[in-house]
């Protein structure tokens, strides 16, 4: 193209060199700066777990911290609560039960002398020593000997750069009752994070002897700038009690300190949840997040009985007060394109935890930071400041939350609601694949917010997956898709 620059005598005509400079086509970027999330799919790895049962195959998938999953008959051998329970030896000492590593294959010699490779497990199985804990993709040993001695908290180690402002906030009046959405930006990820605070007392005009202190969001309460209008501030959310066309109070920006606490007053129950789209939009059955919004919403809008401050009566009742933190985090964090794939790996025969390690995910890959500064700009669980009761069966949630510094004081279980009937009804089958329950214990729109049990035989296999590879604190149910 050098020739267009030229003159008839050969130099270079500078206005020319620029007119091509400019107009040139642009050639595209040598490399795409959008990097993909998910991870190439192996197709010899997959074709060889997929065409290969858990004991013809060599690879580390097939392993098992958890003799449970890979032995049937030996569950209950990894049951979290027994975890912390200390068996005495003949000496009289005291000795914390260990984790078991069980591997499925006999050592190589072994399995050249008897001339089969998969010859199951021929050796004692290796055991986790205090020094050298056998922790998975997450440190999984680790976090469950944190819950099950109290003795040795995890120190908190706060990530400080985390920044988070809430955008907005408004009224949402949701079946359980009325409740606050706020819609969180923040510097970590482009996620819009989400908080649903049930406090249902701020809309309240009568002053009640005993009130919690408002959970309120320092950031959105805050002055933005100085040209910012009380109009402005109202539209998005900075108003206190009800919004009505005639009535718009802007709210005062909050003070520094952290919220005065009441002692006959519980702490606020408060819930990480992770998105599911498929559970919670289209009510699928392979997991029981649906319900699990559904119930933590309805926990925290019951009613609170406190010690009451008048002679007359020895209690009085509350509304019902705790946060949502709804965290984007798709499919334990792989995103909704992986988490089909898992599903996928999951009908072949492989479990959750599997099907991620498989597709180059790990197990979990969700983080906790963002969620906990939400619950500080909403002044809770700050070491001063009120405590908080956390819905949870997860250990690595409880463990990553005080590591971020947030003052839990106590874990709350949520228990899956098929199996709180079962344990009301121990003779009712519940329905596998193929059959129709025994009993009808599902309305429409089970997994929708006020539906009711998410139940059958893929949701059973993921849950028990949950307590026996993921250390789940839930007390194991008996196989409901065997007979009674
Ligand atoms: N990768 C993957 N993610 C799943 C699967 N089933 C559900 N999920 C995701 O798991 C997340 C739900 O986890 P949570 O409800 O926070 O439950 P948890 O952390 O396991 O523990 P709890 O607090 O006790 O409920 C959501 O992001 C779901 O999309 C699955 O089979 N594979």
């Amino acid at each position: 193209m050098d020739f267009l620059t030229r003159t008839d005598d050969g130099h270079i005509d500078p206005d020319l060199a620029l007119l091509e400079a400019l107009t040139a086509p642009t050639l595209p970027p040598l490399k795409s700066s959008l990097r993909r999330r998910d991870a190439e799919l192996d197709p010899l790895l997959l074709a060889a777990a997929a065409s290969s049962g858990p004991n013809a195959t060599r690879n580390h998938y097939h392993h098992d911290f958890f003799p449970g999953v890979a032995l049937p008959k030996a569950e209950g051998a990894w049951d979290w609560t027994k975890f912390g329970a200390e068996a005495e030896d003949a000496g009289g000492r005291q000795q914390r039960k260990r984790l078991t590593y069980v591997s499925k294959q006999g050592p190589r010699s072994q399995k050249k002398e008897n001339g089969k490779e998969n010859a199951g497990p021929s050796t004692p199985p290796l055991q986790a020593t205090e020094n050298k804990p056998l922790p998975d993709k997450r440190g999984r040993a680790a976090s469950l000997r944190s819950i099950a001695t109290p003795a040795a908290p995890p120190q908190p180690t706060p990530s400080r750069d985390v920044e988070v402002t809430c955008m907005a906030r408004t009224r949402i009046p949701t079946p359980h009752g009325i409740a606050f959405l706020h819609l969180y930006h923040n510097n970590r990820d482009n996620k819009e994070h989400l908080a649903l605070v049930v406090d249902p007392a701020q809309l309240s005009e009568d002053s009640s002897p005993i009130s919690a202190p408002p959970i309120r969001s320092r950031s959105l309460d805050a002055v933005w700038n100085d040209s910012e209008t009380e109009m402005e501030r109202i539209i998005r959310g900075a108003y206190v009690g009800r919004l009505t066309p005639t009535k718009h109070v802007a709210s005062t920006p909050s003070p520094p300190d952290p919220a005065r606490v009441i002692d006959s007053v519980p702490p606020p129950l408060i819930r990480i949840h992770s998105e599911c789209f498929t559970g919670e939009t289209i009510g699928s059955q392979r997991c029981d997040c649906g319900e699990q919004l559904d119930e933590a919403i309805r926990l925290m809008a019951q009613p609170i009985e406190v010690r009451s401050p008048s002679a007359l009566e020895s209690s009085t009742r509350i509304p019902g007060r705790g946060v949502v933190v709804y965290m984007r985090q798709e499919g334990r964090g792989i995103g909704l394109l992986s988490k089909i794939r898992a599903y996928n790996l999951q009908d072949l025969g492989h479990d959750t935890v599997s099907a991620n390690l498989m597709l180059g995910h790990q197990a979990d890959e969700r983080g906790y930071e963002v969620a906990t500064a939400i619950l500080r700009d909403l002044n809770l669980g700050s070491p001063n400041g009120e405590g908080v009761r956390l819905l949870t069966n997860n250990p690595d949630k409880v463990h990553a939350m005080e590591k971020e510094g947030l003052r839990i004081v106590e874990r709350v279980p949520m228990v899956p609601r098929s199996w709180q009937m079962r344990a009301q009804h121990p003779d009712v089958r519940i329905a596998g694949a193929d059959s129709e329950p025994e009993v009808e214990e599902r309305k429409a729109g089970a997994t929708l917010i006020k539906g009711d049990a998410v139940q059958g035989a893929d949701l059973e296999k993921y849950l028990r997956t949950k307590v026996l590879r993921m250390g789940h604190m839930l007390e194991l149910m008996p196989d409901a898709s065997s007979p009674a």
